[in-house]
């Protein structure tokens, strides 16, 4: 058993999803034994310095990544650290704070995967890449209501954001053990998302086999695991479909459960009502079986390491 927390990276350009993922899975592992840390903490400069050196909060040189990677190395081994607060609502830093890490520490941002070092303090790398459109409409949606930016600017600031998104962001695409991405299937009317999770062979995953004999040319189930290359290398996907059925979603979860008996109390055979769900663009409540079933491995892989 592990005696120093277990750190999860999530990371993912700007609105990819990391913030509902990370509190969706600090919802199965227990709020009270997991510490979550922003990387948006670790800029360098505030808004209006940002916008006279004429550097978006993306780049590398914007943040201080040298701190980032000691306090990596400190919550690692179970020391505390002392954290700047980057103030999305003020664009300034607050005082910083004093922070002793959990059980399970999860790390979320934009330039997680960006060194050496930095990657090499995680248990678990996960990467975000919904599809380009997709993100546009959750940025515009989230920065409107939750930090007073109007349509244009979030869509100007994105253009601007652009060129180092595709340098420094996208590229770390290749350093995650999961690849999630959420997206709205084409079929008619369907307004709810699938999800297409790359499964590297860089860490161990559940024995899915039972799923993959059941998919066959002429039958495509709801949930189905296929081989595929990502990046030019091979890979595992898994696909849940927005339509898979809870029975569907409850086969997969028997897999997962029976071997991490910590995680029974997840499936919805025994009746969370929580799991999957998460706040909308609008403030409104949603349920997503595909967002579910991504914690729960990710929730997975985390137990899975505290006990090696
Ligand atoms: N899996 C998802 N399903 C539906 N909507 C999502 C999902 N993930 C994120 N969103 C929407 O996108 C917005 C931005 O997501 P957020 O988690 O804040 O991104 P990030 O932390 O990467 O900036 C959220 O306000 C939410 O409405
Ligand atoms: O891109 C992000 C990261 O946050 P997230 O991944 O949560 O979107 C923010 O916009 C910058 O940290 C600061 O920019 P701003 O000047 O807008 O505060």
């Amino acid at each position: 058993m592990s005696d120093r927390p277990i750190i999860l990276g999530i990371v993912g350009d700007s609105a990819a999803g990391k913030t509902t993922l990370t509190k969706g899975i600090a919802q199965v592992l227990g709020p009270e034994n997991v510490t979550i840390i922003c990387t948006d903490d670790y800029h360098r400069y505030d808004r209006t310095q940002r916008a006279e050196i004429g550097i978006t909060a993306l780049h590398p040189d914007c943040n201080y990544l040298d701190i980032m990677q000691q306090h990596l190395s400190l919550l690692r081994t179970g020391q505390a650290i002392l954290k700047p607060i980057y103030n999305h609502t003020t664009g300034t830093f607050d005082a910083p704070e004093y922070i002793k890490p959990s059980k399970f520490v999860i790390v979320e941002g934009l330039l997680g995967y960006s060194t050496r070092a930095i990657r090499d303090s995680y248990d678990v790398k996960v990467y975000l890449a919904p599809p380009e459109n997709l993100r546009t409409e959750w940025k515009v949606k989230r920065d409107i209501m939750k930090r007073g930016y109007t349509e244009e600017q979030v869509l100007a600031e994105m253009k601007k954001r652009e060129g180092d998104s595709e340098d420094f962001i996208r590229p770390q695409r290749k350093f995650a053990d999961v690849v999630v991405t959420f997206y709205l299937p084409e079929e008619d009317n369907e307004v709810n998302l699938s999800v297409r999770l790359v499964l590297r062979p860089t860490i161990p995953h559940p024995d899915f086999t039972e799923i993959l004999s059941q998919s066959s040319d002429s039958f495509k189930p709801a949930i189905r695991l296929e081989l595929d290359r990502d990046m030019g290398k091979p890979v595992d996907v898994l696909e849940v479909d927005s339509h898979a059925t809870s029975e569907q979603v409850n086969e997969l979860e028997k897999i997962l459960c029976n071997e991490m008996p910590h995680l029974r109390g997840f499936c919805s055979t025994e009746g969370n009502s929580e799991i999957g769900k998460l706040v909308g663009t609008t403030g409104e409540i949603l349920q997503s079986y595909p967002l579910a079933l991504t914690q729960l491995i990710i929730a997975y892989h985390m137990i899975k390491a505290i006990q090696k």
